[in-house]
């Protein structure tokens, strides 16, 4: 085969400068992709709703874990939907300040965690909703969150309701909808390394 211009071009011209084969081809400046180096895929936000994709699951009111207060009672004692807004927002937030268990929450997408959340207790409270979230042992599966900070956790929700008016009665009924749902959300770490079972 007759040399084409292209393979003129492929002899390295560092060749006679004594540089390595292919040298002539690396720059060595270049910024290191590292995420290239190591597969690391890195999803990005939805440009409407601001939430990062997760993996398809079926939705379904039953992933909420609880099922539906009747009558309008506990909707109102939460101040309807604009109360139970602002329930879940205080909740995220005190959770994601909580020296003991906002590092549980750091890399997690808390835009879709405010949305299923408000989802899931408007559902549970009988305010109109549906749940389009996952369920709960799928969605907190691999956390590693164990029951002290689940415990952390409900104090910060029984403050998230105080503060915004929800009577005592009223979050005590609301916690007994969510109490059944504590081995899909955590594992009992400390209780096993005491030996115990509750
Ligand atoms: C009964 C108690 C709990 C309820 C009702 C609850 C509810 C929820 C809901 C509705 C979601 C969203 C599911 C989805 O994205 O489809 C979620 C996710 C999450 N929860 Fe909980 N949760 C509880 C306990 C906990 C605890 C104890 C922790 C850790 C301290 C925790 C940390 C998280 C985190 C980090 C996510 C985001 C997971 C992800 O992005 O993949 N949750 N939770």
């Amino acid at each position: 085969m007759a040399p084409s211009a292209v393979m003129a071009q492929e002899v390295p011209p560092a060749a006679e400068s004594g540089e390595a084969p292919g040298d002539a081809q690396v720059d060595r400046d270049a910024p290191v992709d590292w995420d290239r180096e190591f597969g690391v895929v890195r999803k990005t936000r939805d440009p409407v709703t601001g939430e990062i994709p997760v993996d398809p699951y079926v939705q379904s009111d039953a992933n909420a874990g609880a099922s539906p207060f009747t009558g309008e009672g506990m909707a109102r004692a939460f101040g309807g939907q604009p109360g139970i807004r602002r329930v879940v927002d205080r909740f995220v937030e005190l959770n994601t300040t909580d020296p003991r268990i906002k590092a549980i929450f750091g890399e997690h997408d808390m835009v879709r965690l405010r949305r299923t959340l408000f989802e899931q207790f408007c559902l549970i409270l009988n305010a109109g909703c549906h749940y389009t979230g996952r369920d709960m042992k799928s969605s907190h599966k691999g956390l590693g969150s164990t029951r002290a900070d689940l415990n952390a956790l409900v104090e910060n929700l029984q403050q998230a309701m105080r503060e915004n008016g929800v009577g005592f009665a009223a979050q005590n009924r609301f916690l007994s909808k969510l109490a059944p749902m504590d081995a899909d959300v955590s594992e009992r770490g400390e209780k096993r390394l005491l030996g115990k079972r509750r």
